[in-house]
């Protein structure tokens, strides 16, 4: 089906299966009953892509049908937020004439909020000269009467930037306000409501843990910042440098002083912590300082590779957020051996589709 046919009376029965198939995947790992949190039905997503299509006059949004590749147009798109709906119209029309934003113009990245601002950025087949640049800010000038909105323009090896690349978000957990700053074309939850109370449920599963907390795979500090109040001290890891930077700054934005960040690899972290390899990056930071007792994981689709998954079972306390089952399953077939799951959570942060959002509490068996 195609995104922008989805029919939102379809969706609980469409969750009920995907909840069942994953209750089948994991129906030999002796797992708790399934906590299921939906998503809403439309308007979820807080990104989104398109390629744009020129036709003579025209020009508008299109997507590629995912089984015959076939090209079609898109006006409105359901799964993403409103704030996005609304600035692709307006945009385009304010494209359209304007002979030197339109021409060579072949995508449009859309990086909206909660918190009510959006970052848009126009991708180029030409490079960019300062009469794009002067037009590109009368064009975000006029969007800016309307929308809390900057704008970005990238063409091959080249970024330009009109003012910011980043936004705010703001994000309510359990009644307290959390802003991150998300930059452009790094990660970010794509399902901001979903990712609220993905967050909820990892302060549940951790309150009462004693000792501090480990994270790989942090980002810009999603589940770092909210969960530092269960925690003595949480040390961070992630090998983006953007993200790592964000990680920094939305700490201090946030007034929390009790978390460490890391650029490194989670291999490079497993071989740190082994005692294999020195890094630069490490230097000032005692890693004998940290009594971690708790280990929280979200790794890309590709899961945990072996030697992070050996190190991380060590851990008493796991707690793994997985994009992909099939992975978390391996991940699962080695931690199993020493864990037992506690907790099993099903995020639908990708509703109409047969991607799962998962979340697992593993406790260090006696
Ligand atoms: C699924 S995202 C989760 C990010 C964050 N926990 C969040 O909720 O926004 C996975 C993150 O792992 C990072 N990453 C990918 N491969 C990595 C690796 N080998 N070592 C450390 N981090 C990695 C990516 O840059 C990305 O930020």
């Amino acid at each position: 089906m195609r995104p922008t046919e989805i029919d939102s009376r379809q969706y609980d029965a469409q969750l009920a299966d995907k909840a069942n198939q994953l209750r089948g995947l994991f129906e030999h790992h002796n797992m708790p009953p399934l906590e299921l949190y939906p998503s809403a039905s439309l308007h979820y997503r807080m990104r989104a892509e398109f390629r744009v299509w020129h036709d003579g006059e025209d020009l508008y949004h299109i997507m590629f049908d995912s089984q015959t590749r076939e090209k079609y147009r898109v006006n409105h798109f359901p799964p993403a937020s409103q704030l996005i709906n609304d600035v692709m119209g307006d945009l385009l029309e304010l494209l359209k004439p304007n002979d030197t934003l339109r021409r060579k113009l072949y995508q449009i990245d859309y990086l909206s909020t909660l918190s009510g601002e959006i970052l848009v950025t126009l991708v180029y087949h030409k490079p960019l000269d300062e009469e794009w640049q002067q037009e590109a800010q009368k064009l975000r000038d006029i969007l800016r009467n309307k929308y809390c909105l900057d704008l970005v323009g990238r063409s091959r090896k080249q970024m330009v930037l009109l003012e910011r690349d980043h936004v705010i978000e703001a994000l309510n957990i359990n009644g307290r306000t959390y802003q991150f700053k998300q930059i452009e074309n790094s990660f970010t939850q794509p399902n901001a409501q979903v990712n609220c109370k993905m967050i909820e449920w990892a302060l549940d599963a951790t309150r009462n843990l004693n000792g501090d907390l480990l994270e790989l795979y942090c980002g810009l500090g999603n589940f770092t910042l909210p969960l530092a109040q269960n925690f003595e001290k949480v040390l961070a890891t992630e090998i983006s440098k953007a993200s790592v930077e964000a990680a920094n700054y939305n700490a201090k934005l946030n007034h929390i002083d009790n978390v460490t960040v890391i650029r490194i690899s989670s291999e490079e972290f497993t071989e740190a912590l082994q005692g294999k390899r020195q890094f630069r990056r490490l230097e000032g930071i005692q890693l004998e300082d940290f009594d971690c007792q708790t280990v929280l994981v979200d790794p890309p689709r590709a899961g945990l590779d072996p030697d992070t998954c050996e190190l991380v079972s060590h851990y008493p306390n796991i707690l793994y957020i997985s994009c992909n089952p099939q992975t978390l399953l391996d991940n699962l077939d080695i931690l199993g051996q020493t864990h037992e799951v506690t907790r099993f959570a099903l995020f639908d942060q990708f509703p109409y589709t047969h991607h799962a959002e998962c979340g697992v509490v593993l406790r260090k068996r006696a």
